[in-house]
């Protein structure tokens, strides 16, 4: 037998795994490292986070990544560059910081590397009838990560996702439902990164099918693009303190909100290719708001992203949603989010991820040791029959190290 295989095969049987969960989101901020112990698989699993860590994007990576990000044509050099070099950057991210928690790599056993998606394409975005299909693209090859690190790797979860019916995202409802499910209550687990979604989850012994994920809309991604349009030195509006200096600008929220996406059913992924900054100059133009002060345009965004959470929360449970809120990702740190979410859903408990032991900020980054674990160790994730969008797949290609 392979070696590697062997390996593989004795890690699958351990009582417990040790895996690295790897994410690159859409803020482009940097890349979050999970050292996460997992102990059994499936509904049993449990989750020790050992360590955690965002390996900030400097501003050399930022730009490369830009050169292709959520872009419809780029060098197709430049593209199978980046990818090799990506996946190189990443193995030396996690080496750093094994380092410094003075961990060799010998004692993980296995990295769970999500990469950087670069194009998410699902069909009712890219509406090209000569390809009826969904469609996205991670980068950072795996390869790379395994031969670099030594460490055998799992990557590109999503395209299982797509080949068995899904759009390749959001893929949290299958940690969340692992992990977070509670006989107690039924709970909304609402990631706000560049990208807002959702995980609605039934009280676990209920029919576990109504459990799903969407995304809502833009989260902090136009906000991030904005501020940075107007103030270069900023990387984000910490805690909100500009938006909340601003008024909500009515029309232009409108027609920000026209856009079909916010009407359209549930489940659905969208990604910056769509709410990108092309999409906030039209609506300016179209409402004559081009000359909109940098507080009203924050103040406006940062409804449209409360409104979209709402609107989506709304189609499933009714005008007055009544449920149990934990928030995670960036977001969860900006009050004026918070705040007009609680307005837009006041008969919602707020909380964050924290209070359900899963720091916030790990949250995606675990997913996808979770994911890696159940390909490894458990059985395709089956949250019930009859769901679209969360089909019963094992996720992610293994790479050996050698
Ligand atoms: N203190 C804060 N105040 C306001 N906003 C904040 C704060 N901390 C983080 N953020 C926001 O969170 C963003 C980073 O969020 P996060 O790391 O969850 O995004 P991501 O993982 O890249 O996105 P995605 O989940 O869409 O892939 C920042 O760019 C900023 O907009
Ligand atoms: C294609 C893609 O990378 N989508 C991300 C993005 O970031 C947030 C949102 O858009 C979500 O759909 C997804 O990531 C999380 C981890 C998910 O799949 O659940």
């Amino acid at each position: 037998m392979n070696q590697h295989l062997a390996r593989l095969y004795k890690i699958a049987q351990q009582p417990s795994r040790r895996i690295i969960g790897l994410m690159s989101g859409t803020s482009l901020d940097g890349l979050d490292v999970a050292l996460c112990r997992l102990h059994g698989h499936g509904t049993n699993t449990r989750l020790e986070l050992e360590q955690f860590a965002t390996v900030a994007y400097d501003e050399d990576v930022r730009y490369r990544i830009r050169q292709v990000f959520a872009r419809p044509q780029v060098s197709l050099e430049y593209l199978t560059l980046l990818n090799p070099w990506l996946g190189q950057l990443h193995a030396d991210m996690i080496l750093q910081c094994l380092l410094k928690w003075h961990i060799s790599p010998q004692e993980v056993d296995l990295v769970a590397s999500h990469g950087q998606t670069v194009y998410h394409a699902p069909q009712h975005q890219h509406q090209n009838p000569d390809f009826p299909l969904n469609a996205t693209l991670q980068i950072g090859d795996g390869d790379q990560v395994a031969v670099r690190t030594g460490i055998i790797t799992l990557s590109d979860f999503r395209q299982k996702h797509i080949a068995a019916g899904g759009e390749g995202a959001p893929l949290a409802a299958y940690g969340d439902y692992l992990l977070l499910s509670s006989a107690e209550e039924e709970r909304l687990l609402l990631n706000l990164g560049g990208i807002a979604n959702f995980t609605y989850l039934p009280r676990a012994g209920q029919d576990a099918s109504t459990a799903f994920s969407t995304d809502t809309g833009p989260g902090n991604t136009l906000l991030d693009a904005t501020v940075r349009a107007h103030r270069p030195e900023l990387a984000y509006d910490e805690d909100g303190r500009l938006a909340s200096l601003g008024q909500v600008h009515e029309g232009l929220l409108n027609e920000l909100l026209g856009h079909p996406f916010f009407a359209a059913t549930l489940p659905k992924t969208t990604g910056p290719e769509l709410f990108g900054p092309a999409y906030l100059q039209q609506a300016q133009e179209r409402t004559g708001t081009t000359g909109l002060g940098l507080e009203d345009t924050l103040a406006t965004l940062t409804e449209l992203s409360a409104h979209g959470v709402a609107q989506a929360a709304k189609q499933v449970f009714g005008s007055k949603p009544a449920l149990a809120v934990y928030a995670s990702g960036g977001g969860a740190h900006n009050p004026a989010l918070q705040s007009a979410l609680r307005r837009h859903l006041p008969a919602c408990r707020f909380a964050t991820t924290d209070v359900l032991g899963v720091l916030p900020d790990a949250k995606e980054a675990i997913l996808f040791a979770l994911l890696a674990n159940e390909a490894v160790a458990g059985q395709p994730v089956s949250i019930g029959a009859g769901r679209q969008r969360v089909p019963a797949v094992s996720m992610g290609k293994i790479s050996f190290p050698g």
